[in-house]
């Protein structure tokens, strides 16, 4: 295995099933926006510069600050639905700050683990589909996005740590290549597919401010109404406040639909 924190892109390549991937410029999906499709000539643009279109909004060091031990952020709190920032100081707090997710997030019982999860509002997700630390890979990607991805589709039944014990099926594209930084900041593309794809897309929905239940049908919605009233009941005792969101009052996100494709 790679030593925590140096994940290189070549280890995620061995690790996963992999196509050519074309170097030219396709339409990609924007962290801000994941339903726009950019102009190839701003996707060129971008790619030279090597920053996704949030280069306008990065993190500060402020942004980026956290105290371990990191502690998992349940539905309804609004820190799931905040705008993450871009990050562009690739830098020993960044490593730290990868690391005590892995922490976290195996001690949860985690396979993957979003930024916003743990109260940092930036592009940066962390997984390791085997769940256990010393197995598998550990892969680290910040500022992901997402050009291209299949028009088949699967059903898994998902979890997330942000919604402790709630299990439901979720269907997404089987297979995705996308393009990110590793920790370095160095840029690399990848194709995705089987349980590696599901984790990231999982992960890649928080950064955009989506929860996997933005992507249920109603049916499947419907099995886990009580369970979510439940969490946004917990969350007022806790906080005293009122919940910023209501299953009842639920509007599917018109973003979502159709897998951020336009
Ligand atoms: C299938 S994508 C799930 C990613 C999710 N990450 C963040 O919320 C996650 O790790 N969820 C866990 C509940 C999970 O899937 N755990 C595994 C291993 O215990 C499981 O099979 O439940
Ligand atoms: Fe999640």
């Amino acid at each position: 295995m790679a030593a925590r924190g140096s994940v290189s892109h070549n280890a995620l390549l061995s690790l996963l099933p992999r196509r050519a991937v074309s170097l030219l410029p396709r339409p990609m999906l924007s962290p801000r926006a994941p339903s726009r499709l950019l102009r190839p000539s701003k996707v060129l643009a971008m790619a030279r510069r090597g920053f996704s279109s949030q280069e306008d909004d990065f993190a500060s060091p402020n942004d980026l600050r956290f105290e371990p031990p990191l502690k998992i952020v349940e539905y309804p709190h609004p820190i799931l639905r905040a705008r993450n920032k871009g990050i562009n100081t690739f830098d020993e707090n960044l490593k730290k700050l990868a690391d005590e997710m892995f922490d976290v997030m195996y001690k949860t019982d985690g396979i993957g683990l979003s930024a916003p999860q743990v109260g940092i509002n930036v592009q940066l997700m962390v997984f390791n589909p085997a769940g256990e630390r010393g197995e598998g890979e550990e892969i680290i990607l910040v500022n992901p996005i997402v050009y291209r991805v299949s028009k088949k589709t699967v059903l898994f039944n998902e979890g997330c740590l942000s919604f402790p014990g709630i299990y439901a099926d979720v269907e997404r594209p089987a297979s995705i290549k996308i393009d990110a930084r590793d920790i370095t900041g160095g840029r690399f593309r990848v194709n995705l597919s089987g349980l590696p794809a599901r984790v990231f897309q999982h992960e890649f929905d928080h950064l955009q401010g989506v929860l996997f239940f933005d992507r249920m049908t109603e049916e499947v919605l419907s099995s886990i109404r009580s369970q979510l009233k439940a969490l946004e009941v917990k969350y007022e005792s806790q906080t005293g406040l009122q919940s910023p969101e209501r299953i009842d009052d639920y509007k599917r996100r018109k973003e979502v639909a159709g897998f951020g494709r336009a």
